[in-house]
C-alpha cells in the first residue's frame, strides 16, 4: 500500500514531531511517499512547480491519503481536494488546539474519515482501525 501523508510545512511546522511519530507508525502498513514532512523542511532547490508536480504525482500514485490537520495549511487543504477528486480513500485526524476547530470544509465533508484524537496512542489506535478493516 502507497501511503500519502500529509502536513503542514509553510502553514507552519510546530507539530512536526507528532508528523514524524505518525509517519513512523505509517510505515507497518506500507510505503509512506511524503517521509520528508516528518523533518524540518529548510530551503531547497526545488521550485515550487517543482514540488507541485512531484507531489501531485505521488498523489495520483497513492492508495489512501492521511492527513494531519490541526495546523491549518493551505498546501494540506489543497491535497485533500485534489484527492477527493480521485475518489482516494482520505483519513483526517486532529487535535483540538486552544480550542480552536477545525474547518467544517473538512470536518462536513461525508467522504472523508475525520477523527480527532488527543494523544499518539489515540491516533495509532485510529489508523490501526482503518487500515486494517
Ligand atoms: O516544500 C514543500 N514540500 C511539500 O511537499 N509540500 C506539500 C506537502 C504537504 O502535505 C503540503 C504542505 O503545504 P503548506 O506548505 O501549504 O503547509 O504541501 C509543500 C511544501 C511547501 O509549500
Amino acid at each position: 500500500m502507497k501511503i500519502y501523508f500529509s502536513g503542514s510545512i509553510r502553514g507552519g511546522q510546530q507539530d512536526v514531531e507528532i508528523y514524524h511519530e505518525i509517519i513512523e507508525e505509517l510505515k507497518q502498513y506500507g510505503t509512506v511517499l511524503t517521509e520528508h514532512i516528518g523533518t524540518k523542511i529548510k530551503k531547497n532547490n526545488m521550485t515550487d512547480q517543482e514540488i507541485h508536480d512531484r507531489d501531485m504525482n505521488w498523489v495520483i500514485e497513492s492508495d489512501v491519503l492521511v492527513a494531519e490537520v490541526s495546523t491549518p495549511s493551505l498546501g494540506v487543504g489543497y491535497e485533500i481536494g485534489r484527492a477527493l477528486d480521485m475518489k482516494k480513500p482520505i483519513i483526517c485526524l486532529y487535535r483540538s488546539i486552544n480550542g480552536k476547530t477545525t474547518s467544517a470544509m473538512i470536518r462536513g465533508c461525508t467522504d472523508l474519515q475525520c477523527f480527532e484524537y488527543a494523544t499518539l496512542e489515540e491516533a495509532k489506535k485510529i489508523l490501526k482501525n482503518q487500515l486494517t478493516h
